[in-house]
């Protein structure tokens, strides 16, 4: 491409949204401070012919040999058009659905058997929906052997295509386009550095070679690599680096087909633990705050453990502690309710540091208890949120023989042996008035990407508790098999 050029392109396709940075939510529900969003250039058909004729540069500069052109449906769809038809090209169209009538081809157009496709895309993060489209095609008896693609976000796209016999060209890399926007004052420095940390440690190859080592090639699915980062709740609880305590809790939601967790937010302990009994069959975990009990006694938390083991539940005593590790030590053993005693989970905020980690690990790592990290919250203007979700990502990383998951909104991390919990859970979205805010289990579990939702006035104001309870439970369930067979990138 001519000096200039890039640039140029760089910067018209930040003027029109084509480039947002904040923090989105990835199909693969991975949370990242950057979004790529080409589906606007239709609404921009100058920026459009100019994208259209970038990539067919590119395609001559590097002498690619091909019979067809193929976009990756949707948004490359209207470059490949363009590009054909001004330079009277032959194109192949890929269905993303087979029609129910008719050839039911998944592949509209003309072609040989043997024939070369070119494959265009406009943006990649895993590459997975270029290895998709080459799966389609290969079927039909076509070759693919190359791709074109106008942003590649640097995930790991290009090695694992390469890995499948596909050569990656891209005209713009996401670290080009940071220093483009940065070098033009569009973007400062902080967040063009906290995006190029967020790149560099999310790369889906890389994580997705991890679980190749961990299985063998059994283990990888038979379109992409990539997939395998979706594993059953039965699979993760088999990693060799997950911990006993999220590895009990996995078990216990694939065997309960499960991922509910209850929020017993009552002030009697009897009616906690009654709740606990009649709720444990549809639950995976029952969530307490002890310190709201009128009537806590020393009898209390060995009646919950007892009912724990009768229904096949963890406790999480949702303490959110959050003090210099020596005080936490001390509030987590002892006090009036030594927590640690009979809840098989706790969770702390990261504001103090490692340190808080460190004081509560003392505690529980003897006993086999685990460690949920406060990453994000449910309520209107929580301040846990991108750089600060990302640093609790890394306290949690440099301590998983007790950290075992995070409390967030959606997934923010791909790697499988961390559990994810999501309160802020009804059936209908809304709020409370007091700064909740409530997402559907749908969202929370399919969309988000996490694997336990957790209810409390949605089941606990219901008429019928259990009734109540089932049903979140179903429709937990069904949004978590809808997502294992939905996964890609
Ligand atoms: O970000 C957070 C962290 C914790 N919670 C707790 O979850 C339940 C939610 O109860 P609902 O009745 O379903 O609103 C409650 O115990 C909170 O302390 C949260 O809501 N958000």
């Amino acid at each position: 491409m001519e000096d200039g050029c890039v640039e140029r392109l760089v910067l018209k396709l930040h003027e029109v949204s084509g480039v947002k940075f904040g923090e989105y939510t990835l199909k693969s529900g991975l949370l990242t401070p950057i979004y790529i969003d080409l589906r606007v250039l239709v609404s921009h058909p100058a920026l459009m012919n100019q994208v259209s004729s970038l990539i067919y540069q590119r395609v001559q500069d590097e002498g690619l040999q091909f019979d067809s052109l193929c976009g990756v449906p949707y948004t490359a769809l209207p470059l490949a058009t363009i590009i054909c038809s001004r330079h009277e090209l032959p194109m192949l169209i890929r269905r993303k659905e087979a029609k129910d009538y008719g050839t039911k081809r998944m592949v509209e157009g003309s072609f040989r058997q043997g024939d070369t496709c070119l494959i265009i895309e406009d943006t990649v993060t895993s590459g997975c929906s270029i290895l998709e489209t080459a799966e389609v095609l290969y079927k039909e008896g076509l070759k693919v052997t190359d791709a074109v693609v106008l942003m590649d976000r640097e995930q790991g796209a290009a090695e694992m295509l390469a890995s499948r016999g596909i050569r990656l060209h891209s005209l713009v890399s996401i670290f080009k386009l940071l220093e483009v926007l940065q070098a033009a004052d569009r973007i400062d420095a902080k967040t063009a550095q906290s995006v190029r940390t967020f790149i560099l440690e999310n790369n889906m190859f890389r994580c997705s070679l991890s679980f190749f080592f961990f299985y063998g090639e059994d283990s990888l699915c038979k379109t992409c690599v990539q997939r395998s980062a979706e594993l059953s709740y039965a699979d993760r609880a088999k990693l060799p680096n997950v911990h006993p305590m999220a590895s009990r809790l996995l078990t216990a939601m694939e065997e309960k087909q499960s991922n509910l967790c209850v929020s017993a937010d009552v002030t009697s302990s009897e009616e906690l633990l009654r709740l606990a009994d009649t709720l444990g069959p549809a639950i995976c975990v029952l969530k307490t705050h002890v310190d709201i009990l009128q009537d806590y006694t020393a009898a209390f938390g060995q009646k919950l453990q007892a009912l724990a083991e009768k229904h096949n539940f963890l406790v999480f005593e949702d303490r959110k502690f959050a003090d210099i590790g020596n005080t936490v030590k001390h509030q987590y053993e002892g006090g009036l309710y030594q927590i640690s005693s009979w809840s098989h989970m706790v969770n702390a905020h990261a504001v103090p540091g490692p340190g808080v980690v460190k004081g509560l690990s003392a505690v529980g790592k003897p006993l086999g208890r685990g460690c949920l990290l406060i990453a994000q919250m449910s309520s209107q203007g929580s301040l846990a949120t991108g750089e600060y979700t990302r640093a609790v990502l890394a306290m949690a990383e440099e301590q998983p023989d007790f950290v075992i998951g995070f409390i967030c909104g959606s997934k923010i991390t791909e790697r499988p042996e961390f559990i994810h919990m999501t309160p802020g859970v009804q059936m209908q979205a809304g709020g409370d008035g007091l700064g909740q805010q409530y997402a559907t289990p749908e969202e929370v579990l399919y969309e988000k990407g996490s694997d336990v939702i957790v209810v409390g006035r949605g089941i606990l104001e219901a008429p019928d508790r259990l009734k109540a309870a089932e049903s979140y439970r179903k429709s937990g369930w069904e949004a978590y098999t809808k997502r294992l067979g939905h996964s890609g990138q």
